[in-house]
């Protein structure tokens, strides 16, 4: 595969936790194994990165974030692994890739209003000139969200939605307007209906700003819905990879069959059942949508 110099990329990073707290017998646990994959920026796409509880997604995710430095392999930014950086570096860094997790109360103050998100970003970014232009970007950027300036930006953040802070979650991330975006269960606190417009944001940041999203799920549901590439993940390791029409119509990999098996059919008078068959039709949708998703493609 080539790669540019704005791609992130992944070679063969491995992490072992050690110590008292690790459950093998010797105090030793691998939790990613020689994985290797690249984030590509150009064209801009959605990878899927999905696995069981404990598989290693959320250490990855931790690891391109600059968070946790893996035992061993390196992950490179233009050119340059990204735990030699500079600290001015790693901040030009981390302003290209956002993360984006499962629970939005860490982007907030509980004892200042929603606004206060966005006039932190802008200051420590220096996004705007003055206070006319910052106030306009903000409004761009809830609009992009799909929220109203007037319905969020005065309130506490317990004065919103789940969805709604996750959505000014994206406005955040929609104003810094990254490269990458690092989504580890963004959507799993959320219900049907605002997970779907979630995605569907998802899908805009990648199609109309140019941004890539590693998108951390454990449902391939909604890795189907947004499309794009996956990354199988069991134990540690990248047992599957390609685009995901294929992977999912044909997956070769036994651990990549077991997920699929266990996806109830969306069928209200179907029961919950231990296999179930991918596919009625050969090429038709694969039976993962979300019986209220409407697949955009
Ligand atoms: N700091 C740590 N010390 C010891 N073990 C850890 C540490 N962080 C993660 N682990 C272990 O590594 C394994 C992978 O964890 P990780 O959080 O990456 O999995 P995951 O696939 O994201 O799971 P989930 O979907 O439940 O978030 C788990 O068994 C976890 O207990």
């Amino acid at each position: 595969m080539t790669t540019s110099s704005s791609d992130i990329v992944l070679t063969n990073i491995t992490q072992i936790f050690r110590g008292a707290s690790v459950r093998s017998v010797g105090g030793e646990f691998k939790a990613v194994d020689n994985v290797s994959f690249t984030l590509s920026a150009d064209p801009p796409g959605i990878v899927s990165l999905v696995g069981q509880s404990g598989s290693g997604k959320s250490t990855i995710a931790r690891i391109i974030l600059g968070l946790q430095k893996p035992t061993e392999g390196s992950v490179t930014y233009r050119g340059k692994d990204i735990y030699k950086l500079s600290a001015r570096e790693y901040d030009a860094y981390r302003q290209e890739i956002q993360p984006v997790f499962q629970d939005p109360y860490g982007i907030f103050n509980p004892f200042y209003r929603v606004d206060r998100v966005f006039w932190t970003v802008i200051k420590k970014f220096k996004l705007a000139r003055n206070r006319q232009q910052a106030l306009a970007k903000i409004e761009e950027s809830l609009h992009a969200v799909d929220l109203r300036p007037e319905d969020v930006l005065n309130r506490y953040p317990h004065q919103l939605s789940g969805g709604q802070r996750q959505r000014v979650m994206l406005a955040r991330v929609h104003l810094l307007q990254p490269k990458f975006i690092i989504a580890d269960e963004p959507i799993s606190m959320l219900d049907a209906a605002v997970r779907v417009l979630f995605l569907n944001i998802l899908i805009d940041f990648q199609q109309k700003y140019g941004m890539t999203t590693l998108f951390i799920t454990h449902d391939l549901s909604t890795a189907y819905y947004v499309g794009g590439k996956i990354l199988v993940m069991s134990k540690g390791e990248i047992v599957e990879r390609g685009d995901i029409d294929d992977v999912l119509v044909h997956p070769t990999h036994p651990y990549t069959q077991m997920l699929l098996s266990s996806i109830p059919i969306p069928d209200p008078d179907a029961r919950w059942q231990d296999k179930t068959s991918l596919v009625d039709i050969e090429g038709a949708m694969p039976i993962v949508a979300l019986p209220d998703m409407e697949v955009p493609r």
